[in-house]
């Protein structure tokens, strides 16, 4: 049987991937693979069971059993995220706990026990994947590569108004070291580093609204007969 199609969104922390990729899936009424929630789960449940950050043999582990459901979908993403039984679909999101995923992500074991779980999500009619790696690792093949970048001054922007209006006491320039570090450990690693494919399209973000940048993946899209 043919294989679904897959379009792949990299970028850093708060270029607009996980917006992009959410809208697009429900628009072309396709599956959506948010890989960041993956590793930002496995540093919650490391948490959780006690696994230091860097202790690669034990995250290996938790990673390859790793107990999670996403259930239902509202605008292409999963409406509540259960892990080992308990919703943590807010809880995954902090700042504190993608710093923890940006780490565990960098331990080669970790990134190859949940490579097959990823896969598993190119299901028909299509996939849209959100990540770092998803057009340089996790799907090679797929017909279209995005790479959505923005200034790191804008990303954080966004982040503190993300943040802000959730209720969540930011400040900008915490959130923007914070971004800087991200990038720094997301681009430097050794392993699946944060990097354009050699055929992907690259995308600014930083002056484009999140239509315009959808109006540019859609034309993409039509120029490749994908969809
Ligand atoms: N082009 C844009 N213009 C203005 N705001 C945007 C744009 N794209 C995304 N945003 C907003 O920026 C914030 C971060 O976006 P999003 O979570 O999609 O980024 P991300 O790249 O997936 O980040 P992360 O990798 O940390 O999950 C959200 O509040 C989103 O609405
Ligand atoms: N394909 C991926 C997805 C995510 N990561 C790591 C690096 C990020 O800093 C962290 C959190 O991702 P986010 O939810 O912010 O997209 O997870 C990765 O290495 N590879």
């Amino acid at each position: 049987m043919a294989l679904a199609p897959v379009i792949t969104i990299d970028g850093p922390s708060g270029s607009g991937k996980g917006t992009v990729a959410g809208i697009l899936a429900k628009r072309l009424g396709w599956n959506l693979l948010d890989s960041g929630a993956l590793y930002r789960l496995l540093a919650f449940a490391a948490g959780n069971h006690g696994v230091a950050l860097d202790n690669e043999a034990l995250l290996e582990k938790l990673a390859a059993h790793l107990d999670v459901q996403f259930i239902g979908a509202t605008d292409g993403k999963p409406a509540r995220i259960i892990l080992e039984g308990d919703e943590v679909t807010h809880a995954i999101r902090s700042e504190a706990v993608a710093a923890g995923a940006s780490k565990v992500a960098a331990l080669p074991a970790v990134r190859d026990a949940l490579l097959q779980r990823q896969r598993a999500f190119q299901e028909l009619p299509g996939l849209v994947a959100d990540g770092r790696d998803m057009g340089t690792v996790v799907f090679p093949d797929a017909p279209l590569k995005v790479f959505l970048t923005a200034s790191a001054e804008e990303r954080a922007r966004r982040r503190y108004l993300q943040l802000k209006a959730k209720g969540d006491d930011v400040s900008l320039t915490g959130l923007l070291d914070e971004i800087r570090a991200r990038d720094e450990r997301d681009t430097q690693r050794a392993i699946a580093p944060l990097k354009p494919a050699a055929d992907a399209i690259q995308l600014d973000s930083t002056e484009l609204s999140i239509e315009q940048v959808l109006e540019h993946i859609m034309s993409e899209i039509a120029l490749r007969d994908i969809a």
